[in-house]
């Protein structure tokens, strides 16, 4: 058990777990492809590229089409315009907004950690008007690292002032890439399975998973009491 003596921190990743973004992505990627005369891509093909950042997404979707390796560089260029302003198709999961409050209002820090750019991070929460939940958003390209290397979640929690040698707090994420990570920062790892994962639920390592934010105040209540 994970006992906090203040409210533990609760730090969440978003493309997957907070937002479903995909469809805001999927077609970001899809006008860079027609600029560049190249077929469109399925929304399941670029909903399973997300969660390793911007760079991998278009590795993935360079070895899916016929685009040359070379073009990468102008391609991430010309997808970043885009993904500034993509937040019409994006919508937040179901009781997020009420979870997140109830969250706040029993005294826990939030903080985000995702691999998503900060520009465009900003740009969802301001859209969604939840910027003000978080005391500390740690994007894709905040640091030199990016998870599952654990330098952006253990820089989350310091900045919510967890000591590192105590509990840290919880981590909710969607995919392999949080699991990874949280196991890399030792943080326990609650998971939304309504996200992006790419296999099996029983296959991810995590303290407990869920599919409704109405469950998750409970949750974290059970996993970080309030001493
Ligand atoms: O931008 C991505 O690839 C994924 O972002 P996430 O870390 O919020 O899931
Ligand atoms: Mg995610």
């Amino acid at each position: 058990m994970n006992t906090c003596l203040a409210p533990c921190p609760v730090v969440f990743d978003l493309d997957g777990t907070l937002i479903d973004s995909a469809p805001d992505i999927h077609a970001a990627v899809n006008a860079v492809l027609r600029l560049n005369k190249t077929a469109p891509l399925t929304l399941d093909q670029v909903r399973s590229f997300i969660g390793g950042g911007v760079d991998l997404l278009w590795r993935r979707v360079i070895a899916a089409t016929s685009l040359p390796l070379e073009a990468h560089r102008d391609l991430v260029a010309s997808f970043m315009t885009r993904y500034h302003q993509a937040t019409a198709l994006t919508r937040l999961y179901p009781h997020v907004p009420e979870a997140l409050g109830q969250l706040a209002d029993r005294g826990y820090p939030l903080g985000i950690c995702t691999n998503k750019p900060m520009g465009p991070t900003r740009a969802i929460l301001d859209h969604f008007g939840i910027s003000g939940l978080f005391s500390i958003v740690i994007g894709g390209d905040s640091l030199p690292q990016r998870k599952p290397d654990p330098a952006p979640l253990h820089a989350a929690f310091a900045a919510l002032g967890a000591h590192p040698q105590q509990p840290r707090g919880l981590y909710v994420g969607d995919s392999e890439f949080d699991a990874e990570c949280a196991e890399n920062a030792n943080v326990p790892f609650l998971l939304y399975t309504r996200g992006y994962r790419k296999g099996a639920i029983e296959q991810m390592r995590f303290v407990q998973h869920f599919d409704d934010y109405a469950t998750l105040p409970l949750l974290v209540e059970e996993n970080c009491p309030v001493a």
